[in-house]
């Protein structure tokens, strides 16, 4: 399969989230189907965290990672690519913040900010949610220091509310299997 070359790629940051059903199993699906497109690289991914819901507090609980790829793909595609794996793995848009399948956010990408009714970069809401920014943080490089994203994570995560309410369910998505068969 071809790769996005080193020169014209760009590093984008996502989210993962996941709520119902195998969320193991569809966060690993998720990141394959992203791997399976020939402009997406999967470069780098988080442990994954078990997290208490925040804002719509009746549901279950979620298990969150954040993931680096390279791409070639302009950040408005590489998000219609996103929202077309939620939708081919059940993702179903009812109460907002609610329960879902699948979740990608976009968080970030290489020297891009972005205000369109489609797409918001970086992702407005990543600096308050706690579920977003341990992970980002176990995967943003040095290599980040001087755009200063890896400051505004680092500041942000000291600061932020809601930490107790996570903890470590794998460190390698790759390696876990479905949620529902024990292995
Ligand atoms: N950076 C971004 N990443 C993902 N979606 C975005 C972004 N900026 C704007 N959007 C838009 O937000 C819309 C709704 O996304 P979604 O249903 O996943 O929201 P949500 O997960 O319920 O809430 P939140 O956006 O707060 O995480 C998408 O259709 C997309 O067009
Ligand atoms: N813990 C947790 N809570 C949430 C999450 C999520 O991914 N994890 N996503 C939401 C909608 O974006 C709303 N609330």
């Amino acid at each position: 399969m071809s790769r996005p070359s080193t020169s014209e790629a760009s590093e984008a940051y996502i989210a993962l989230g996941a709520n119902l059903g195998d969320r193991q199993g569809t966060l690993r699906e998720a990141l394959h189907r992203l791997e399976m497109h020939e402009e997406i690289e999967v470069v780098r991914t988080s442990p994954v965290y078990e997290t208490v819901p925040v804002g719509y507090l009746d549901q279950p609980q979620f298990l969150n990672m954040a993931a680096v790829l390279r791409t070639t793909l302009a950040p408005e595609v590489l998000l219609q690519v996103m929202l077309e794996t939620e939708n081919q793995l059940g993702r179903v848009r009812d109460i907002r913040y609610g329960p879902r399948t699948v979740d990608l956010d976009l968080l970030w990408v290489e020297g891009m900010t972005l205000d369109t009714p489609d797409l918001t970069l970086p992702h407005p809401r990543m600096l308050e949610r706690a579920f977003v920014l341990l992970p980002l943080s176990d995967i943003i490089t040095q290599n980040e220091e001087s755009s200063g994203f890896r400051g505004l994570i680092t500041t942000a995560l000291q600061d932020i509310d809601g930490k107790e309410g996570i903890r470590l369910w794998t460190t390698n998505v790759w390696e876990c299997g479905s949620e529902h068969s024990g292995s």
